[in-house]
C-alpha cells in the first residue's frame, strides 16, 4: 500500500495525515471546507515535532509527502486506500462514498474512523462492499498507538488482514474486533464510563474537577499499566463478584442523552473547539494545555514502551 486519499480534515484528520506520511504513506488529504484544509496544515509542523519527540521515525525511503486537494476526484484518483474522516453522521458519510464509488478501481480499499455506526451499515451503500472496513483511531491519533479494525458482515476477511498488515507496518496496535457492535470495543468502555461520570455530575455526587482527579488517579494511571481484565485478577474475581452483586443494579442505565449534555451542546458550548464546554477555555492558552497534554502523553508513552 503506497497512497492514502484522507476525507475529511477536522479534530482526526491533521494527525492522521502526518502520522500515515511519517510511516512512508503519500497521503493526499481533502476537505469541503478551505479553512479545515488550511488549519491542517498549519497543524503539521506541530504533529510531527511531537512525533519526533515521540522518536516515531521515518522508513529509510523517508517521510512521504502531504499533499491537499480541493476536490474528492483529485483525492481519491490513484489511492490504494481511502480513509473516510467525515463527521458522524451516517447519511454524511453516505453521500461521500456514493461520490467516491464511481472513482476508484475495485482493488481501492475504503476505511472509515467511524467512533460507532456499525460497518454493516455504512457498507450497504457503497458498490464494493466486500473491500469497506471500519479503521478507528484514538485521539489525538498521532500520539495513541492503538487502532481498532473492524469488518462488516460483508467484508472480506483479506480486507481486514491488509488494513492490520498496514498498521503493523506503520510500527502501531491494531486491535481486530470480532464482532460488529454499535461503539466497537474502545467506545463501548469509554461511553459506560462517561455516562456514569456525567450521571454522578449531574446528581451532585462530586464536582467535575474532583471527578477527573478520581478517575485520572485512581482508574487511568494503574489501567494504562494493567488492562481491565488483567486488573480483574488484581483485585480478585471475588472481591468483584461480591461489589458487582449489589452495584451493578445501581449503576446509571439511561439510555437517552443526559440533560447535562443536552444543555450544553444546546448553548453552543462544545468544548475546547468553541472555547468552553464543561469547563472554560482562555483562547490564548488553549495551545499551551494542548502541549501540556502531549508532553505528559510523550512521557507516559515512553515508559509504557521502554520500562521505568
Ligand atoms: N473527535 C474524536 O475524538 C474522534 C472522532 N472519530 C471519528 O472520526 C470522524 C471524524 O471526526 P472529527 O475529526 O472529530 O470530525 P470533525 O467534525 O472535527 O471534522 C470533520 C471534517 O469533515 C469535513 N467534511 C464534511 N463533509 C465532507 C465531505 N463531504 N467531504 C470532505 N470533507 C467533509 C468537515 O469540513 C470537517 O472538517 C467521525 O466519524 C468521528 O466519529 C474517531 C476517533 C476520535
Ligand atoms: C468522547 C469521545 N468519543 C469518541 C472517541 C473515539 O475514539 O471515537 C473519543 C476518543 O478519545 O478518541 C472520545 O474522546
Amino acid at each position: 500500500m503506497k497512497r492514502v486519499a484522507l476525507v475529511g480534515l477536522g479534530t482526526m484528520g491533521p494527525g492522521i495525515a502526518a502520522r500515515m506520511a511519517r510511516g512512508g504513506l503519500e497521503v493526499i488529504a481533502t476537505d469541503t471546507s478551505g479553512a479545515a484544509i488550511e488549519r491542517a496544515r498549519a497543524m503539521l509542523p506541530v504533529v510531527r515535532t511531537v512525533m519526533d519527540r515521540l522518536g516515531i521515525e521515518p522508513p529509510p525511503e523517508g517521510e512521504a509527502e502531504i499533499r491537499f486537494a480541493t476536490g474528492l476526484r483529485e483525492a481519491v484518483e490513484g489511492a490504494d486506500l481511502v480513509l473516510e474522516n467525515v463527521p458522524e453522521h451516517a447519511e454524511i458519510k453516505a453521500s461521500v462514498y456514493r461520490e467516491i464509488d464511481g472513482l476508484i478501481g475495485p482493488e481501492t480499499i475504503v476505511a472509515t474512523d467511524t467512533s460507532g455506526i456499525p460497518i454493516t451499515k455504512l457498507q450497504a451503500g457503497i458498490s464494493n462492499p466486500a473491500r469497506f472496513v471500519g479503521m478507528h483511531w484514538s485521539n489525538p491519533p498521532h500520539i495513541i498507538p492503538m487502532i481498532e479494525v473492524i469488518a462488516g458482515e460483508a467484508t472480506a476477511p483479506e480486507t481486514v488482514g491488509a488494513i492490520r498488515n498496514l498498521i503493523r507496518s506503520l510500527g502501531l496496535l491494531p486491535v481486530v474486533v470480532k464482532k460488529d457492535v454499535p461503539g466497537f470495543v474502545e467506545n463501548r468502555v469509554l461511553y459506560a464510563l462517561l455516562r456514569e461520570v456525567v450521571d454522578l455530575v449531574e446528581r451532585g455526587v462530586i464536582d467535575p474537577e474532583d471527578a477527573d482527579t478520581c478517575v485520572s488517579w485512581g482508574i487511568g494511571y494503574k489501567i494504562a499499566v494493567i488492562g481491565p481484565m488483567a486488573l480483574l485478577d488484581m483485585a480478585g474475581l471475588d472481591i468483584y463478584r461480591s461489589v458487582s452483586s449489589f452495584l451493578n443494579a445501581d449503576l446509571c442505565n439511561r439510555s437517552d442523552i443526559a440533560p447535562l449534555v443536552e444543555a450544553k451542546t444546546g448553548a453552543g458550548r462544545l468544548g475546547l473547539k468553541t472555547g468552553g464546554g464543561i469547563y472554560d477555555y482562555d483562547a490564548d492558552a488553549i495551545a499551551d494545555l494542548q502541549a501540556d497534554r502531549a508532553d505528559k502523553l510523550i512521557a507516559i508513552r515512553r515508559i509504557l514502551e521502554e520500562g521505568a
